[in-house]
């Protein structure tokens, strides 16, 4: 078995399903025209004219001045950009402690940045928030959280560690344990080949254990998703992948597929996470792993968090999202396809937006359907046995039983993430027999 240690991800292949948005790379700019960056406009020049007033004999101590100012300085200040994005050159600070080394990531509320921190002499994963009112009130939500997170954590809840935060030039700037990439950053760079059955259980422990400890705090996760889930480590091992490629050649690199060395994973991302309330009924969750009772405006409570991992741990199976969908009726046609047919006392709690979706006490599909393209995808989903038959060579069974219970219609009737942790699926000897 070939071993090799993934030092970034390049997004190269093109992205099926693109749901972070796009950017262009002006804000990351080349690494030798950063690194020139630490010294920045006006301290780079007030540092050579003073260098230049110095008599020859003095260079040791301009370099030692120099190296004070590339510890301790701060870059000059820049404009956000249009969206209220920090504008950053690598090698830069970030207050005199954190040196900024690479970007990680972005999401809506701002943008991930790998940095040295040099107190603690590690990498941590810092995330800057968009200089923006409502995105900045949302991550001190994010700190509160974490901070409660961290409080009753007894080692091993699997949420990712809040080291420390600040308010930098106008962004909440929140300093993380630095991780790995998350489930989709692999699955895609995997060519969006399916994980093997014992991983997505392992995965699939680990995730409901996590949201479980979220639960007894009382807080709803309410946007899990792959992205929001983190591979603790970068390392994976290379294994030939029979089932896709068995015509190929092992000089082919798609003949091998990915598998993480370690399964251990943490969740990311609690800007979006609430406290349980009564009657929340807003819109939650990213499209493809929203609970039928959110897009039905039921009112939603810890559930919809069940849900969506029961969408997930099916898409680590086959490699590809469930419900690949960005409209509500066809959502709902498409879980219809999958699990059988919306029950008609669900279906009767559809708030007023909703009940244009149901028509004499069922689903109006497909005579409601936007299109024959729409019809048509729904169409050439399979149940969600024989989606599992396909893609899982053993505990197929034990995995359907545990999936029809996460993707219950009724969210009173669905699983709690500590019954599905009691769930056969996980607590059998479920070594190949
Ligand atoms: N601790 C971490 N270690 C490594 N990478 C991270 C870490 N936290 C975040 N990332 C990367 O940054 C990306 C964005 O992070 P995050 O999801 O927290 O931002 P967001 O703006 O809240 O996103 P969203 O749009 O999903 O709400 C992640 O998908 C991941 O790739």
């Amino acid at each position: 078995m070939e071993t090799e240690r993934v030092t970034e991800f390049p997004f190269t292949h093109l992205d099926r399903r693109p749901r972070k948005r796009a950017r262009l790379g002006w804000d990351v700019p080349q690494a030798p025209k950063a690194q020139v960056g630490m010294f920045c406009g006006q301290e780079l020049g007030n540092v050579t004219s003073f260098a230049s007033l110095m008599a020859p004999s003095d260079h040791t101590t301009i370099s030692l001045f120099d190296k004070e100012v590339a510890r301790n300085g701060s870059p000059p200040w820049r404009e956000d950009d249009k969206d209220g994005h920090y504008m950053f050159s690598l090698g830069e600070n970030l207050t005199s402690r954190y040196k900024i080394q690479s970007k990680m990531g972005e999401g809506t509320f701002g943008q991930v940045l790998e940095c040295w921190d040099r107190e603690k002499k590690e990498m941590v994963a810092i995330k800057i928030v968009r200089g923006v009112k409502k995105y900045r009130e949302a991550a001190m939500i994010e700190i509160e959280v974490l901070q409660q997170l961290g409080k009753h954590d007894k080692g091993g809840n699997r949420c990712v560690q809040l080291r420390n935060w600040f308010d930098y030039r106008n962004h909440i700037c929140i300093v993380f344990e630095k991780l790995g990439p998350s489930l989709y950053d692999f699955l895609k760079k995997n060519n969006y080949r399916s994980f093997p059955i014992d991983l997505v259980r392992e995965i699939g422990r680990q995730l409901l254990e996590c949201v479980a400890f979220m639960h007894d705090l009382r807080l709803i996760h309410t946007d899990l998703k792959p992205e929001n889930i983190l591979l603790v480590s970068h390392d994976y091992i290379k294994v030939p992948d029979y089932n896709k490629n068995s015509s190929r050649s092992p000089k082919d690199s798609s003949y091998f597929k990915r598998i993480p060395k370690s399964s251990a994973i943490k969740v990311i991302d609690f800007g979006s996470t609430t406290y349980e309330r009564q009657d929340q009924n807003y819109i939650v969750s990213t499209r493809h792993y929203r609970a039928p009772e959110v897009i039905l405006g039921m009112g939603w409570t810890y559930p919809c968090d069940v849900w969506s991992i029961g969408c997930i741990l099916v898409e680590l199976c086959t490699g590809e999202a469930l419900f690949q969908t960005h409209e509500n009726l066809e959502h709902l046609a498409m879980m219809e396809r999958v699990l059988g047919p919306l029950p008609q006392h669900v279906l009767k709690r559809a708030d007023r937006h909703a009940e244009k979706y149901v028509r004499r006490g069922r689903l109006d599909w497909p005579e409601g359907a936007a299109s024959r393209e729409s019809i048509r995808a729904v169409q050439k989903l399979p149940r969600l046995q024989n989606l599992v038959m396909q893609h899982v060579d053993h505990s197929a069974g034990d995995l359907i039983h545990l999936l029809q219970g996460l993707l219950r219609y009724d969210p009173s009737d669905r699983l709690s993430a500590r019954e599905a942790l009691r769930h056969s699926f996980f607590t059998k000897d479920n070594l190949r027999r």
